[in-house]
């Protein structure tokens, strides 16, 4: 990667975020790494740009190129607005979940449609503070038109071995330790599908920075519910590696079908283009903003204070 261009010319409207066990997609060609400073400091690794046709991909690892960043350590807010400033608009987001229900075993594929937030308020969750103000929907975290492609690009798989389960509810829990027995039972009283640490914020900045944004769980383990075997790392890792042929085809086949000339308005997010920025301006009044939020906000959304 040493020696590829640091610098990519035009907009990447496509990102996928990998997580742990999808540091990397294999079988693209990288034609450009870049590394972008935000307001909020570098993203979790440099950010590659993958060779798709005439569509461009751009690939961040979330935990870092070593896995060094610690769910609670993510530095979301820059990998969000580096992908938002290099023209992302689209984000495709793995992640390897607990399951909490029978019938979604390891090495299942879930479409999430919701989510509850277990996190513990330790991590930045917004873009916008300091003197900027604003409050985003977000009742649908993820998009369903995003999800309505994974859940075909994965049922056509089936013949590959590729099982997946349309809907989910995540837990997203704050981490870096499993959870107790008693905790892992009463997510499930809640109705939770799977549990990860990773969800949010990453899906919360997302919206506020007008992206579309979906996961695709990947499940690795039941968590301790099941008093069969414990969720631990090496089962984690041991199920991602065996089943990381289908994850990588089923993401694969994802970026096709999104780079289809038909999907053009979905992936530079049209349907969410103005929600957010549109609002800023309406919420706090010019002589209280704060100088560094309205900069920040700027940096997002060009002359969204004209
Ligand atoms: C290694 S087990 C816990 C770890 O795995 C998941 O990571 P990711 O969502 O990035 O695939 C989970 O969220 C935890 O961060
Ligand atoms: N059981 C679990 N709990 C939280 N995050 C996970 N990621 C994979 N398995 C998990």
């Amino acid at each position: 990667m040493a020696d590829l261009p640091s610098h990519f010319e035009g907009p990447v409207h496509i990102a996928v975020i990998g997580g742990t066990g999808l540091q990397k997609i294999d079988g693209y060609v990288p034609i450009a790494t870049v590394n972008p400073e935000t307001p909020w400091g570098y993203p979790s690794a440099p950010i590659t740009i993958l060779k798709h046709g005439d569509v461009p991909i751009a690939f961040l690892s979330r935990h870092g190129a070593s896995h060094e960043y610690a769910p609670h350590e993510i530095p979301n807010r820059a990998n969000i607005a580096a992908l938002r400033i290099i023209g992302v608009r689209t984000v495709i987001a793995f992640s390897a979940v607990g399951s909490l229900q029978e019938e979604v075993k390891p090495r299942d594929f879930v479409v999430p449609d919701q989510v509850i937030d277990r996190t513990k308020g330790v991590r930045p969750s917004t873009f916008f503070e300091k003197g900027v103000v604003g409050h985003v929907g977000f009742a649908d975290p993820f998009d369903e038109k995003i999800a309505k492609v994974v859940r075909e690009c994965g049922h056509a798989l089936a013949g590959e071995g590729v099982v997946m389960h349309d809907k989910g509810t995540i837990i997203c829990m704050e981490g870096p330790q499993f959870s107790t027995r008693a905790e892992s039972h009463m997510y499930r009283s809640w109705g939770g599908t799977v549990i990860n640490m990773s969800a949010l914020p990453e899906a919360k900045l997302a919206r506020e920075a007008e992206m579309v944004y979906q996961m695709i769980c990947m499940a690795t383990d039941y968590d301790c519910w099941r008093s069969t075997e414990d969720v631990n790392v090496e089962m984690v890792i041991a199920h991602m590696a065996a089943n990381s042929g289908n994850a990588k085809l089923l993401v694969a086949a994802v970026l096709d079908k999104l780079s289809d000339i038909e999907h053009t308005d979905l992936i530079q997010g049209r349907h969410c283009e103005g929600q957010i920025s549109g609002m800023l301006k309406f919420m706090t009044k010019k002589e209280g903003r704060g100088a560094e939020g309205a900069k920040n906000a700027e940096y997002l959304f060009p002359g969204v204070w004209e």
